[in-house]
């Protein structure tokens, strides 16, 4: 950069690029600005054809990286303070160059275009012997931030080496650590025969910079994996996982958490973060390889809590595995339809036994295997506009409030919301249609659909037969409508098909105190045979039913709406709704699966 003068006799801050592609790029412009002026073109569309031009963005790049602003600041002032008559222009720019909080932002964006933030490595010894293999030093400043890194020994030849590097980590953003490295000497002092503990004591008590001697590993052409996308199919906590190399490392996770899982080389460990989460960085999550942990896994809808006292050793073979992440240790380093439920809905809990899920049902979800579910890969779904509407289901404890939600949303847009038409074996009553209220059945028609598994799930009721098929509701997607159902939770794995898309909302009560409150007058309509008010043992009930429903199955809601105010959970529902035909969701990759002959 050089000091020069205009036809003014002023200042000015003149580039000297040495570079050949800028020179060129120069060279260019000038050209294509002196045909311009030759074309007598418009200058309104000279100077918005150099604006938009992808040169000029080429020459301004490299300009602003190379540009030390915070030392141009004092002679571009100079130069205004130069002028005797400064224009208006020229005074603003004075002003804001003072300005120190200007001066701040131009010398952190130097810093940063310079990448002059780091530490100063040390020099390298000045006798380095002719047969020393290739050594990579690898300084460290000691914060609270964890390395995201682990380390084995090999217990044969007493060597140290890096045995993973995890995704998003501090290890992994400096790219100077990796997955076989050999970790020669922690400040100075061999490692090779130490145990383990022993370097982890070193690493603990260093104060300021630590210096790594690493051997680096042969760098292996790795392909870099696609991701895979999965919803957690239980609790996991590393910290009470005796089985992992590092608990720090360890990500913990819940039911219906959606994870991506980036790397997944290591056949017991693999590395994922969670979605929608601020941090960048990965944690080790139990792999589905984990054969010798089926018995631990298969404890169905658990948190997984192991009395066992966590320990960080795990041998295998001749490698011992020791977490390296020292957390808190470094900083970073260089280098169901209304009419069935309605009048159900006191039935439903005092008999429920008489209530039966259908075989397929029960042959679908109650003998559903866990240990094969720990994670159920998912894709990102756009339904789009000529698919059919995704079937919304409704789930929550008896007398939360489902029945009155789905009826109140058919009631004010029937034309756009619809529930299935369930089979009865009741006779027809005056002003009830065939198909509109009930299909009204025979006994024996009704005995067939149960033998053929037709029913979703059907009961009895005062000596008549009710049941709702899965048939009918794709009857009303057929018609163009929406069809919303209230389903018994163990129904859901009957309904999640790749035909049906269903979205599952779940309904869950207020406090008990606020159900209290709200709940004061209820309007038992939708109960034809039992009314009365709800009881404070009632509410109480309901709490406990939510929770034991929630533990076990909240890993396939999709959305959650706490009943309290019934005109806002009204609207949050329909919002909901919406959302779920409009907006791209996570579903299940098997609804993408080709359908087998
Ligand atoms: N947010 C609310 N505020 C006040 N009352 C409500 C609210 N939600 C539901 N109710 C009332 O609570 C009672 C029970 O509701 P509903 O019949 O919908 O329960 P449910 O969850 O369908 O239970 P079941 O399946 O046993 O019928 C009804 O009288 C309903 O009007």
């Amino acid at each position: 950069m050089q000091p020069g003068h205009d036809d003014n006799g002023a200042s000015l801050v003149i580039f000297s690029f040495t570079d050949v592609g800028l020179a060129q790029i120069l060279t260019e412009v000038v050209e294509e600005v002196r045909l311009s002026i030759d074309r007598e073109v418009n200058g309104a569309d000279l100077l918005y054809s150099l604006l938009s031009a992808p040169w000029l963005y080429s020459l301004l790049r490299p300009l602003f990286s190379f540009f030390h602003w915070s030392s141009a600041v004092p002679q571009i002032m100079a130069s205004v303070r130069g002028l005797a008559a400064p224009s208006s222009e020229a005074q603003e720019l004075y002003i804001l160059l003072k300005c120190p909080h200007m001066q701040a932002l131009l010398s952190a964006h130097d810093s940063v275009a310079q990448r002059d933030y780091g530490p100063v490595l040390p020099p390298l010894p000045d006798k380095l012997p002719d047969n020393e293999e290739a050594m990579r030093i690898v300084c460290l400043v000691k914060n609270k931030q964890p390395l995201g890194a682990t380390i084995r020994k090999n217990e044969k030849t007493g060597n140290f080496f890096i045995a993973r590097v995890i995704h998003g980590g501090l290890a992994d953003r400096s790219g100077l650590l990796y997955p076989g490295d050999k970790l020669v000497e922690v400040n100075g002092q061999k490692v090779r025969g130490l145990q383990p503990e022993h370097v982890i004591q070193m690493l603990v008590q260093s104060q300021g910079n630590i210096l790594f001697k690493v051997i680096p590993n042969t760098p292996q052409t790795t392909k870099s994996q696609p991701a895979l996308y999965v919803r957690a199919m239980v609790d996991y906590s590393p910290l009470q996982d005796p089985a992992i190399p590092c608990p720090d490392a360890g990500m913990a996770f819940s039911k219906g958490d959606l994870l991506k899982i980036v790397d997944q080389r290591d056949i017991r460990w693999w590395q994922a973060r969670k979605l929608h989460s601020a941090s960048l960085c990965c944690g080790l999550i139990p792999s589905t390889n984990h054969k010798q942990r089926e018995l631990w896994w298969s404890q169905p809808y658990q948190a997984h809590t192991c009395i066992r006292p966590c320990t960080l050793i795990t041998h295998t073979d001749t490698y011992t595995h020791r977490c390296l992440n020292f957390c808190a240790l470094f900083k970073m380093f260089v280098g169901i339809i209304t009419g069935f439920r309605h009048s159900l809905r006191v039935w439903r809990r005092k008999s429920y036994s008489k209530r039966k899920p259908s075989c397929y049902s029960c042959g679908v979800s109650s003998c559903h295997n866990t240990s094969a579910t720990l994670y159920e890969e998912v894709v990102h779904y756009q339904r789009h506009i000529d698919d059919p509407p995704r079937l919304i289901v409704l789930i929550g404890p008896s007398g939360v409030g489902v029945n009155e939600l789905r009826r109140r949303l058919i009631k004010i847009n029937p034309n756009t919301y619809q529930g299935p038409i369930s089979h009865t074996t009741r006779s027809q009553k005056m002003g009830e249609k065939n198909g509109r209220e009930y299909h009204f059945v025979t006994k024996e028609v009704f005995a067939y659909m149960v033998v053929n598994h037709k029913f979703l799930e059907y009961g009895e009721h005062n000596g008549h037969m009710y049941g709702t098929s899965l048939d009918s509701f794709q009857d009303v997607l057929d018609s163009g409508k929406i069809c919303v159902i209230d389903l018994e939770p163990h129904c859901i794995h009957s309904v999640r098909t790749k035909k049906l898309k269903p979205y599952i909302i779940y309904v869950r009560p207020p406090s008990p105190a606020r159900m209290k409150q709200t709940r004061k007058d209820p309007h038992f309509l939708s109960n034809r045979y039992i009314k009365r008010y709800f009881y404070d043992k009632d509410f109480e009930e309901i709490e406990e039913a939510s929770r034991t429903m929630e533990a076990k199955y909240r890993q396939y809601f999709d959305c959650v709406i706490v009943n309290d105010d019934l005109q806002d959970s009204c609207m949050d529902l329909f919002t909901a709704i919406q959302h779920a035909q409009e907006e791209p969701q996570w579903i299940p990759a098997s609804w993408f699966a080709p359908d087998h002959p």
